[in-house]
């Protein structure tokens, strides 16, 4: 079966990149079907990863924010990656470290032809500050899908999370259809079902369901 659906839970960690000269030179290729978590730094996106792939340690967690300084790309099967962006946005480390995750960030974003789908996390108690705005327009403009997922709602009561659901689709709702927000709680599987059901749909654009379908008629 070409169009069936994918098993996240068979993410493999395949590479930390310092860049995307270093993803260029240890991948097969800027080819196939890549999506991207990116945040601020302490947002949740590991501990997101290894909700959504049900493994205790495929991303490393940490209280310590800015952990995540390096691209690092996990396989879910020959054509699909996730990938762990650097964090961005965290005031507390050195400019000369803090300018050179920002730039992987950023070359990340521009150059890899493959990025199909962005995450971009944000803690449900702060959501929508100015780098996530930028990265959530960059990303529109680009035409690349987008799934904003607010983290820790389990740290808010059912009442406030639906009222910051609703407020921040309304800020987002000029964007369209490719902004999706959902709440998201690492700890509790909250939203689970529905960012699986969001990310399997980006693991299959009609360009490679079709080139899949030609290759099994071969
Ligand atoms: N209550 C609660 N805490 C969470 C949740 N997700 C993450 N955390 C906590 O938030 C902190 C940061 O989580 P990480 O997953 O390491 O965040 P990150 O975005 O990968 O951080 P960087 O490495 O700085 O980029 C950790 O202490 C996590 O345990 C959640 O859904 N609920």
């Amino acid at each position: 079966m070409t169009d069936s659906r994918i098993d996240f839970r068979q993410a493999k960690f395949l590479i930390s990149a310092p860049d995307i000269a270093h993803l260029d030179e240890h991948l097969p290729g800027d080819v196939g079907v890549e999506i991207a978590f990116a945040g601020r730094s302490n947002a949740g996106k590991s501990s997101a990863l290894n909700q959504l792939t049900e493994q205790k340690n495929l991303a490393r967690t940490s209280k310590t924010p800015g952990r995540t300084q390096l691209i690092n790309v996990f396989a879910l099967d020959e054509h699909r990656r996730l990938v762990d962006l650097p964090g961005y946005g965290f005031a507390q480390v050195p400019l000369a470290m803090k300018k050179k995750w920002q730039q992987a960030l950023g070359q990340y974003l521009q150059e890899r032809a493959c990025l199909s789908g962005l995450v971009v996390l944000m803690d449900i108690r702060h959501p929508l500050k100015d780098l996530d705005m930028q990265m959530i327009e960059w990303a529109v403009d680009c035409d690349i899908p987008v799934l904003a997922l607010l983290t820790k709602c389990d740290k808010l009561a059912q009442s406030a999370r639906m009222k910051t659901v609703n407020e921040v689709r309304k800020t987002l709702a000029d964007f369209g259809d490719g902004v999706k927000v959902e709440p998201f709680s690492s700890l509790k599987g909250t939203g689970k079902p529905k960012v699986l059901s969001i990310l399997n749909e980006w693991c299959h654009p009609d360009w490679l369901v079709e080139a899949l379908a030609d290759a099994e008629q071969e």
